[in-house]
């Protein structure tokens, strides 16, 4: 199976979204179609290794962390040409279609559902267009329209991700909540399609300064979070500066105008017992102490 979530080529780094990769016809795909978590909603793993493992332990290939699913709960082989799966003597079982009862080893035909957990999978090909439209759907689900970035929803389900990596191997993890400053202006001054204009080249400006392993995304109006996988506070910081003093010396170009904007930026790093929330908070109110005492400046 290819690992979607380390493997980065242009088009994640800029939209943020791993899955969305080109397809080759005729490829082998699970892909999720009832999910515990909406935003893994259509998410696609390529079936490209002879053996693809399936369980809640994070050294599988398809890890599900869910308690209803065994830490190594089944595995999928190619043989010859069609693709079988393997229940690994499971406590909840692997379930095709509509079977009531376990599996322990069958070939899967385009078009079966795979139950394993809270999660059920559809066995298809690179060329369905099924396929297709559920990556469709995905894309939407978990993309920002205006700057093509992560929204909210893909942001926490990738700091949901982190934030157990970053503790499980003793690594640093840290975040910028970044926000334009008197952007209400910006809008009532040039009309707010100019706006929308300043909110896009912004997303690019900071898509480019940004490393392939750093996620941007669009938490909302006009405020940005960025997760720093394996970066201190002392180093987010300095990231942060970097970024804002990039913003500060460009030029938007909309309409024949030049505008310019500064942005603040807020940095918190996860702590022992910290919460996805606290995390957010604490960058949140660093955000608010750069607002307060100034703008156009980070806080940590
Ligand atoms: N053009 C455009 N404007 C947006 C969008 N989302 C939010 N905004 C605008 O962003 C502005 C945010 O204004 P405020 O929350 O008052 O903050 P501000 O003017 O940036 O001031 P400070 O954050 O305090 O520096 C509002 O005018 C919103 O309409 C968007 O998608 N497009």
């Amino acid at each position: 199976m290819r690992a979607v979530d380390h493997d980065y080529d242009v088009q994640t780094r800029v939209t943020g979204l791993d899955e969305l990769r080109v397809r080759r016809p005729g490829e082998a795909c699970l892909v999720v179609i009832h999910a515990p978590v909406q935003a893994d909603l259509g998410r696609r793993y390529v079936l490209d290794k002879s053996e693809t493992t399936v369980g809640r332990g994070r050294d599988n290939d398809i890890v599900l962390p869910s308690d209803c699913v065994s830490r190594r709960h089944a595995r999928l082989e190619q043989r010859g040409g069609n693709l079988f799966v393997v229940d690994l003597v499971s406590t909840n079982g692997t379930y095709i279609n509509d079977d009531v009862h376990t599996v322990r080893e069958r070939q899967l035909q385009r078009g079966d559902r795979l139950k394993i957990g809270d999660t059920i999978f559809k066995y298809l090909s690179g060329s369905d267009i099924e396929l297709q439209y559920h990556e469709i759907i995905h894309r939407m689900a978990v993309t920002d329209g205006l700057t093509d970035l992560a929204n909210r929803k893909r942001l926490d389900s990738l700091l949901e991700e982190e934030i157990p990596r970053a503790r499980r191997h003793g690594r640093e993890l840290s975040v910028l909540m970044l926000d334009i400053d008197h952007f209400k202006s910006v809008n009532d001054t040039h009309g707010h399609l100019t706006g929308d204009s300043v909110l896009r080249g912004l997303a690019g400006i900071l898509q480019r300064r940004l490393r392939p392993s750093d996620r941007l995304g669009r938490y909302g109006g006009e405020e940005f979070c960025v997760i720093l996988p394996e970066t201190s506070l002392h180093n987010a910081a300095k990231i942060g500066e970097e970024l804002r003093s990039l913003v500060e010396a460009h030029a938007f170009v909309a309409e024949d105008k030049n505008i310019r904007v500064t942005i603040s930026v807020g940095v918190g790093s996860l702590q022992e017992s910290m919460s996805l929330a606290d995390l957010y908070k604490t960058a949140d109110e660093m955000l608010y102490k750069a607002k307060r005492t100034g703008r156009n400046k980070v806080c940590h």
